[in-house]
């Protein structure tokens, strides 16, 4: 990818947004940032924080937009909307209304809108859980962070993948085309029904991860990214007592607390990064969480980065709103350099036909020996058949299972609970649950007796990679037909 010379020291936007509380104010002065303030619509938040960051994207500029805060201060609020904004008849109702979405959408979709109208895009989507990546796209896969402690993808990927320590790639995580409004709703159900959410005491919806969404324009190859930030916590505010769960061994595992501990230490990885850049240190500890690893081009690479600091008029949240105040401050002294890619050309081209090619030529060294796993040929033929039947039978209940998970969710949305739709959804949700069940079973069983081999992990990611490069070939306007060539393992199919 060509590049033009780079522009100096590009300051980080931060953009401050107030959540309403009845009776409540802010703690003093906010300081010198664009504010959005209590009364402040969606379209107005957007209108603020968004328009120099989308033009610069449209223009072949990388960009990240992070929106970092306390616990329900409305993060989720302010970059993807309200609970069930995405509901398709408040779709149908906003076009009843002349409106091309839902006026509670938050800037994310309104983005993927407005880059639409410039053309296809590919987007991906990545959940940082415990310090873990996991792929949403892709049934909450775990997908490894190249250049992390834990795995080298050196050891592992396709040789085009950046195996300088420098620079942080998750690898083959699956992209999605986006083409039009259905599209970008389909993108954000999987989203809203994917994330790990639970219910706190501050918030009904409370992201216990942090959430990534990529979007790549195939013009120039540039990227935003969309990070909705695990809230910060104080433990003793957030945790209710229903939060217990006692695990098979009989041990009290408090899960709540332990994500709490987890998010809290990936932001203060996170703030250290930015104190570090602020004052331009000679050694930022990018390594120390697999967040700051992820946004490291944002922080300190090629790219313009804007942030929008959550906070709540709430008097009692007024300690972690000064506190989010101090973050904010920081990031106004951290400065990126920006670089217009040029609009990409024949010779891109060739590059990818050519790493493709080379792809698939070790993939297909991998199969020879074997990499490929799938059933043993050494089982009689009906076993062999048999067991490939149930593992089919298992992927298509599951698709069911979540179709009706979804229509539930939109009847819900839709307050029609006591519909006879809504009764049928449940019945079809319980025998699908059982049909799951059994199928796992089965397949538990049979596969201890080895008929089963899971394929090896260079064979799933170099997969997942030539995905990858078919959809960018896809994007260059190549005739390539993008294979589903997801590896689903046993493995995943079981857990
Ligand atoms: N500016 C706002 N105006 C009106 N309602 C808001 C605003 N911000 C947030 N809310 C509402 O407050 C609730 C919590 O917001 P949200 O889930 O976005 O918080 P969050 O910061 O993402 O929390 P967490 O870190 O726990 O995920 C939601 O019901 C949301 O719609």
């Amino acid at each position: 990818m060509s590049k033009s010379p780079r522009k100096p020291g590009f300051a980080v936007q931060v953009n401050v947004r107030v959540k309403p509380c009845e009776g409540g104010s802010l703690p003093g002065e906010i300081g010198s940032f664009r504010t959005l303030g209590s009364e402040c619509s969606q379209e107005s938040a957007f209108d603020t924080v968004a328009p120099a960051l989308c033009e610069s994207f449209l223009q072949g500029c990388n960009c990240t937009l992070f929106v970092y805060g306390q616990t329900g201060s409305g993060k989720t609020h302010t970059l993807f909307g309200p609970p069930s904004c995405f509901a398709r008849h408040l779709l149908h109702e906003a076009g009843q209304e002349g409106q091309d979405f839902p006026a509670a959408w938050g800037v994310f979709p309104r983005a993927a809108m407005q880059f639409l109208r410039q053309g296809p895009l590919t987007a991906s989507v990545a959940e940082v859980y415990m310090n873990n990546c996991f792929d949403l796209l892709n049934n909450r896969n775990q997908v490894q962070v190249a250049g992390s402690k834990k795995c080298s993808i050196a050891a592992h990927g396709p040789e085009f993948f950046s195996k300088e320590m420098s620079s942080f790639k998750v690898a083959g995580q699956t992209q999605m085309t986006l083409q039009n409004l259905q599209d970008v709703l389909s993108l954000m159900s999987i989203v809203d029904g994917s994330r790990t959410t639970k219910s706190h005491a501050i918030n009904d919806r409370s992201s216990r991860s942090h959430c990534i969404v990529t979007v790549t324009t195939p013009r120039t190859g540039g990227k935003f990214l969309f990070v909705d930030l695990a809230g910060s916590e104080r433990i003793a505010k957030s945790l209710a007592p229903d939060n217990f769960l006692a695990n098979s061994a009989g041990h009290v595992l408090d899960i709540r607390a332990e994500e709490a501990k987890n998010i809290n230490l990936s932001l203060t990885a996170l703030a250290r990064v930015i104190a570090a850049l602020a004052k331009s240190s000679p050694f930022v500890p990018f390594r120390d969480s697999v967040l700051t690893m992820m946004l490291k081009d944002s922080l300190a690479g090629n790219c313009r980065t804007a942030v929008v600091v959550t906070v709540s008029e709430d008097p009692q949240h007024q300690e972690e709103t000064i506190s989010s105040l101090g973050f904010a401050r920081l990031c106004q002294s951290v400065k990126t350099e920006v670089t217009q890619l040029k609009a990409r050309d024949a010779g891109d081209v060739v590059k990818v036909r050519q790493q493709l090619q080379q792809l698939e030529q070790q993939l297909a060294e991998l199969e020879a020996k074997g990499g490929a796993g799938g059933v043993n040929p050494s089982f009689p033929k009906t076993t062999r058949e048999g067991f490939v039947a149930n593992q089919r039978k298992l992927m298509e209940h599951i698709g069911n299972l979540r179709s009706c998970q979804a229509a539930l969710t939109e009847l819900k949305a839709a307050k029609k609970e006591d519909s006879a739709e809504f009764l049928e959804k449940s019945q079809q949700r319980s025998y699908e649950e059982s049909q799951i069940t059994n199928l796992k079973g089965i397949l538990i069983r049979s596969q201890s007796t080895g008929v089963w081999k899971e394929p090896s992990k260079p064979y799933i990611y170099k997969l997942a990679a030539k995905r990858e490069l078919q959809h960018e070939l896809a994007a260059l306007g190549e005739h390539v037909q993008v294979q589903d060539s997801f590896v689903m393992t046993l493995k995943d199919l079981l857990s």
